[in-house]
């Protein structure tokens, strides 16, 4: 069986963070693991608080995953802090990781910051170029990007921006201000939109986390990168269209729904 490792901060109430990545990752049909970079007191309504691990224990579980279960990909969320980022980045480069997908989370849906002002750009120099992809949203590719987006063509010019600025491929994900579910893939110099059908469902909280668990799940398995953003794409539609209602806030999404004919699809 493939293996994915997720090195993300946790929700205790299941939606997004470390248990989205490993629903994700299991419904995926990979071995999920994970490293926990922050305990995050949090629920659909919003953050309370976050207790940050060490740098050292956060290498820790990093060595103790790739010396035994050695993951085909690995997916990076929430990651609050230089001293952590810089660790990350330098556990990987050590065992040459393999399908790293960054999800540079900034803020999450209820406006509370997850990353200190200074991490932003350690993330940008040490983690997005070990990045196959890097997943950021619109607020977060003008940060990246250093420009206001406002229509398809500035998403067109941020994703090529930050593609060339760090030398990795760049999803630019359009579903957060425009009411679609499109998707910007630069990659290798070519740019390429990924449509979505968009569901009408508030419940969203851990959007992200899932659409980057999928991806690196996809390809751990071995599929290529558009071909994983594509079945990713599915995967999060099924998720949203299972239309779950819990909490008082943005509620999670339903991972245990029915996959059809084409997930059971294994790589060539
Ligand atoms: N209502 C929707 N219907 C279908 N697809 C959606 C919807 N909302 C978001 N998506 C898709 O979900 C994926 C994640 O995008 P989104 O912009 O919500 O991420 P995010 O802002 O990082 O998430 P989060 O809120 O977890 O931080 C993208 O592929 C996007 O197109
Ligand atoms: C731990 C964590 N990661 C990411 C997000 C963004 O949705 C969140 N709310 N919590």
């Amino acid at each position: 069986m493939r293996t994915a490792l997720s090195i993300a901060g946790t929700d205790p109430s299941g939606g997004a963070g470390i248990q989205a990545d490993l629903k994700t990752m299991t419904m995926n049909g990979v071995f999920a693991m994970s490293a926990i970079t922050a305990l995050v007191a949090q629920n659909t309504t919003g953050v309370r608080e976050i207790v940050e691990m060490t740098p050292d224990f956060l290498g820790q579980q990093i060595d103790v995953v790739f010396e035994d279960i050695p993951p085909d990909a690995v997916k990076i969320g929430m990651v609050a802090s230089c001293g952590l980022i810089e660790k990350i980045a330098e556990r990987l480069r050590f065992y040459q990781a393999r399908n790293v997908v960054v999800d540079p989370v900034m803020v999450a849906t209820s406006g509370y910051r997850l990353i200190s002002e200074e991490a932003v750009d350690t993330m940008k120099t040490c983690l997005l170029p070990l990045a196959v992809v890097v997943t950021p949203n619109i607020p977060e590719a003008e940060i990246l990007a250093g420009m206001d987006i406002h229509r398809q063509e500035d998403i067109e010019a941020a994703a090529k921006r930050i593609s060339e600025a760090y030398g990795c491929a760049v999803l630019l994900k359009g579903g957060h201000n425009i009411n679609d579910a499109n998707d910007y893939l630069y990659a290798g110099g070519v740019g390429t939109w990924f449509y979505g059908t968009h569901i009408n469902n508030p419940n969203t909280h851990g959007t992200g986390c899932t659409l980057s668990s999928a991806i690196a799940a996809n390809l751990a398995k071995g599929f290529d990168l558009p071909t994983s953003i594509r079945r990713s794409k599915k995967y999060l539609s099924g998720a949203l269209g299972a239309m779950l209602d819990l909490g008082k806030g943005r509620g999670p999404m339903q991972h245990n729904f029915n996959l059809t004919g084409e997930y059971a699809k294994e790589a060539e």
